[in-house]
């Protein structure tokens, strides 16, 4: 693999014992209400304790889910899943830019690490714009002053122009972290590869509209797309298949569906018989079975959750007689043992296949651990999904461009 040299600061640059704002990507599943651990945890633990062993103190900033969806809450079982990595106390405050939040910075001692209240819960930390804009928000002014140095740990979510991403690198003077480091070296170096055999991305999950920009991106590197998931329904309701639908208050579909229809239906004219599609999908009964059934024969009124087993038979295929397999997404709701089938088809014929390798996202990484994979089977499992695949394409990452103009300014 070709190495790429980072044109950033990093935490080696700083001076010990400083006042730091770090911010990590620590997104992750939820179940009933309840944050689950995944890959992220641990590997930001690591920066986390590297920087406590050099006396600073450190306030995390982080986000968890997208306002109006359930996986939209606190971050206080976050701070304790964090604890259990780190081995040490991460205290927790309700509240991101409030008095109560700089109090508790005020209160930062070194070696002390503090979570700040989800970053998506400010009204200025979403909205896409540019980071200069960013910079200017109330959110970015009043945290800022309190800190000595900003470190960025968070590449997964480095696609994103949100204001804790690119505003304070703006203002202060910015770092990064190991994770962003680490991952940003190798999904560089990955960009760079050239494959002489068959080239395979399996795209599912439940972002559509981040894989879509680069199913046309790739289009030169790629033999063929394998679609399962929300993106893969998206395509079969292309087709005139009764999937892709909005049912029992699903909020997967029809938005992504209005946002993207014509990019879908550009990309089957132009793509062809490179793209594949599910044959079959699989539902649950009303007894809690798993049933499969033909798409041909699909009723729109069901939420489907894996793809059936002829389809993983046919991806798991053509995952056997490639030279490289790209991973984002899973095909299926794979936390569910019922609906893992999919997913786990095609990740073990990457383990018993001699290809170079890739799978992304913080959910589906966790797949590989669950189902009792070993990591060492793939080339490169990244915590980051929509990073990693637009780092595939070669598009730079606007919070990677931030940190690149201040090493430049320096
Ligand atoms: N048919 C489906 N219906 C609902 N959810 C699905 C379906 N297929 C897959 N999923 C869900 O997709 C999730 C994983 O993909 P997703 O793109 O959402 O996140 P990711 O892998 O963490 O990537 P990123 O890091 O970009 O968030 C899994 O948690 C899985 O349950
Ligand atoms: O999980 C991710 O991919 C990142 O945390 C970004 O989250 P988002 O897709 O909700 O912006």
């Amino acid at each position: 693999m070709s190495t790429t040299t980072s044109t950033f600061q990093t935490i080696d640059d700083l001076e010990s014992g400083q006042q730091l704002l770090v911010r990590i990507d620590i997104n992750a599943p939820v179940e009933d209400g309840v944050v689950q651990d995944n890959r992220r945890f641990a590997r930001h633990a690591e920066t986390i304790a590297e920087l406590l062993a050099d006396d600073h103190a450190v306030a995390l900033l982080a986000h968890q889910g997208r306002p109006g969806r359930d996986t939209f809450i606190s971050l206080e079982g976050h701070a304790d899943i964090l604890a259990d990595h780190l081995g040490q106390e991460v205290a927790f405050v309700d509240d991101t830019v409030g008095e109560d939040a700089l109090e508790a910075i005020g209160g930062l001692e070194a070696g002390d690490v503090l979570l700040l209240e989800n970053a998506r819960m400010c009204e200025e930390e979403l909205p896409e714009e540019a980071p200069d804009e960013k910079a200017d928000t109330e959110f970015v002014q009043t945290l800022a002053p309190e800190f000595d140095a900003y470190v960025n740990d968070a590449y997964s979510a480095a696609h994103r122009s949100h204001a804790s991403l690119v505003g304070f690198p703006r203002v202060l003077d910015a770092y990064a972290g190991r994770v962003m480091e680490s991952e940003y070296t190798a999904n560089s170096a990955i960009q760079q590869r050239e494959f002489d055999g068959l080239v395979t991305m399996v795209l599912g999950g439940t972002k559509a509209e981040d894989l879509i920009p680069v199913i046309e991106e790739v289009d030169d590197t790629v033999d063929r797309f394998c679609l399962g998931g929300i993106v893969g329904e998206l395509f079969l309701r292309a087709d005139g298949h009764d999937v892709g639908y909005d049912v029992e208050g699903t909020e997967f579909f029809d938005h992504q569906w209005e946002d993207h229809a014509d990019t879908i239906e550009g990309v089957r004219e132009e793509y062809g018989d490179r793209l594949h599609l599910a044959s079959d999908l699989a539902s649950e009964t009303d007894d809690g079975e798993r049933v499969e059934r033909a798409v041909a024969e699909i009723e729109k009124e069901t939420s489907y959750l894996d793809v059936g087993s002829d389809t993983a038979d046919e991806y798991a295929d053509l995952v056997a007689e490639s030279e490289a397999v790209f991973v984002k997404g899973a095909l299926g709701v794979f936390e569910d043992e019922r609906f893992a089938d999919g997913t786990v088809a095609v990740l073990s014929a990457i383990a018993e296949a001699d290809c170079f390798s890739v799978v992304g996202g913080g959910d589906t990484s966790r797949a590989i651990p669950m189902y009792d994979l070993e990591e060492e089977d793939f080339s490169h499992v990244s915590v980051a999904g929509g990073a990693y695949v637009r780092a595939l394409t070669g598009e730079g990452l606007v919070g990677v461009e931030v940190l690149e103009a201040v090493a430049e300014s320096e």
